[in-house]
Parts: C-alpha cells; structure tokens; sequence
C-alpha cells in the first residue's frame, strides 16, 4: 500500500496552505482524479478566498464540485478516500462503507495505514456501515495492529460528526448504532459536541473477560493482580471492550499518573494471563471525588492520548471503590471528557469533542 498524499489543517496558514496545494498539484500532474483530494478543510470551506485559489491551481477540477460527500463520493479502483479525525487526539481514519456492509479494506491493510510513519498515522480505521436490527447505521473499527475490538468511545463521537458531514446535517442531531457492544447513541450538540449514552456497564468477570474471580458478587473490585512480581489493586469492567482500571499498587501510595513508564508496564497488562482477550488498562489518579486523571494504554494500539470507553469504565471503577460520584470530568493526555454513570437507568453518558482533521486517500 503506499500513501498518495494527505495534509493536515493545523497550525497551517493560508499561504502555506496555498503553496502546499499548489505542490500537491504539480507532483500529482496528471492524475487528476486524485488531486482534487488534497486540499485545506477548513481553508476550503471557510475561506473563499482560498477555494478560488486552491480550484485554479487544480486544472481537472473546480472547486464548486468539491465537498465532503463528493470527494468520498469518488470511486476509483485500488483508492481508498477517507477523512481522518480525533476526539481528543485519540485520531481514526473514516471510511464511508455505507454502500456494503463488508468494510472496505482487510485488517492488515488497515494497520498498514495506521502506521505513523509508512502510513497515513491512526489509533484505528472505523467504518460507517449499514445499520442492522433497525439501527441507523453500524460502525466497525480496527486497532492500529489490525485487531477488531467491540466499541470506540472517542471513535463513536467521531462516527456521529462523519455521518452529519456525509448526510450534510446541521445542529442536534442523534443517531442509533450497531456496535459490537450493542446499540451506541450518540447525540451532537449545537456546540458541536458530542454526548454519547454508552449504555450499561458489564461488571460480571466472566464476561469482561477477566479469569480473576469475582470478589463483589461476581464483580472484580479493588482485587489483587500481580504482574511482574508486583501486586496491583485493579477493578475490572467492560464497556462492550475490557478495562482494567488501577489507582495503584496493594498497599502503596495513590498513583501519580505522571510518573508511569507507560511502554514498559501498560503492554504487561495488556498480554496478562487474567485477560482471555486481552486487556485496555487506566492508570488512575484521583484529583477530587468529581475530578479523575488518567492515562490509559490501550489493547492493540498502546499508549493513546484518549479513550472514551476507558474513562467511562474508570468513572465506574472510581464509584464502585468508593473514590469518587456518579458524575465526574476525566482528564486524559488529550484534554477532558465529562462523564455520568446514572443512577437512574445505570447507563453511562460521555460527552466531549470530535473533529475532522483532513481528506485524505491512499493507494491501496
Ligand atoms: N480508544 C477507544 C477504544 C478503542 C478500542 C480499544 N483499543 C480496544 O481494543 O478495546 C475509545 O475511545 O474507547
């Protein structure tokens, strides 16, 4: 697979952004098909100065022509288009797979893209699928090593911001989706933020999957994991996908998130023969009983500066051990995301940001 080209918008001004299409132009010359693919999002629909620009240095096709549909619209054999975004820096590549409900690329070819430095750089590869059971749409993902898990916290505020984009919705807007982890309801603000119900929470040991026994009925709270000769206090909860969450070692002081050497303890938990199906893993620091600190590192794609899922799974974590309420800000590497497990319905709610970041396509 090789990448044709792909630009961010950040910290990108105009001029540069100019000079970087009209280079994009001429090293793509006559393949034209593909050129109309690189351009500034948000120069090209915000500013018109720049679309006039950015449409002359492109001979084959005009601006007018270009928009978010059309140009994932475009069907070539052998491309892959797709639209790249975050929620708060945990980043995916979106693939419009509306027309079929087989994704449009294999799980290898989708860790090939993922990687940073050969590929396009991406925590997954999510796909907007057809919806199934009534659902409006599914969504699949694929982790940056290839593996499929369940559900995407971050992925899923994505999904609702890429279908709008596709369906050229404005304002509030909710949809229902298919997930592995059953039905997702995300719901965009007139903020442009999303608040997603992300259902019921899964604390059963056998079906988290953890082979630690239940210690809370059948629930795994504040249980001993030894890993590395060294025992740990974790909770385990699955939100769809496993989470093992921790506010530090038996009998030591509360984690200082700061100081963990993430890369070399986060894939020890993650390969842990507790977890059947391996493991996402939240190191946890409680700033207040409203207010968590996280890092996470995630099953098949590591340290990650977000994962929705896992704040939700934390926040229940934090209840269940007595550190915090129901309703909670969690700070993760990439900025805040505000979290409620409700009494009421017992399901968890997570609101916070999804943006788009680029077009892109790639040489399959
Ligand atoms: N970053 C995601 C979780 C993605 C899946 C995870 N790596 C797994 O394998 O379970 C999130 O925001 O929830």
């Amino acid at each position: 697979m090789e990448l044709a080209a792909a630009t961010s918008n950040v910290s990108v001004a105009p001029q540069q952004s100019r000079r970087l299409l009209n280079a994009f132009s001429r090293k793509l010359g006559s393949v034209s098909s593909l050129s109309v693919g690189y351009f500034e999002r948000d120069y090209c629909f915000k500013s018109p100065g720049l679309r006039v620009s950015a449409a002359a240095s492109m001979d084959a096709v005009t601006a007018e022509k270009i928009s978010p549909a059309s140009f994932l619209d475009k069907r070539e054999t052998g491309v892959l288009h797709f639209v790249k975004y975050h929620g708060l820096g945990n980043d995916f590549i979106l693939v419009d797979n509306r027309d079929s409900s087989e994704p449009k690329i294999t799980q290898e070819q989708a860790a090939k893209l993922c990687d940073r430095n050969f590929g396009v750089g991406a925590d997954g590869v999510i796909f907007a699928m057809p919806g199934i059971n009534g659902t409006d749409y599914s969504m699949r993902i694929f982790n940056s090593d290839g593996s499929e898990p369940e559900m995407c916290g971050n992925g899923v505020r994505c999904f609702a911001r890429f279908i709008a984009e596709l369906e050229n919705l404005q304002g509030k807007h909710s949809f229902t989706i298919h997930t592995g982890a059953g039905l997702i309801v995300p719901e965009i603000q007139d903020n442009g933020q999303v608040k997603v119900d992300m259902g019921i929470p899964i604390l059963k040991a056998q079906d988290v999957p953890t082979k630690l026994p239940g210690n809370k009925g059948e629930a795994v709270v504040q249980a001993e994991l030894v890993v590395d000769g060294v025992s740990w206090n974790v909770t385990c909860v699955s939100m769809g996908n496993p989470h093992c969450i921790t506010f530090g070692k038996k009998g030591g002081p509360n984690l200082k998130v700061d100081d963990l050497n993430l890369p070399e303890i986060g894939p020890k938990f993650e390969h842990h023969e507790m977890f059947p199906a391996r493991t996402n893993t939240e190191f946890v620091e409680v700033l207040s009983r409203s207010h968590l600190k996280m890092r996470v590192w995630e099953r098949g794609a590591g340290a990650t500066l977000a994962c929705g899922t896992g704040a939700c799974a934390l926040v229940v974590a934090a209840v269940l051990e007595g550190r915090a309420d129901r309703k909670c800000t969690v700070d993760l590497p990439g900025g805040p995301l505000e979290i409620e497990w409700k009494q009421e319905d017992n399901h968890i709610y997570m609101m916070g940001p999804a943006e788009a970041v680029f077009y892109g396509s790639a040489l399959l």
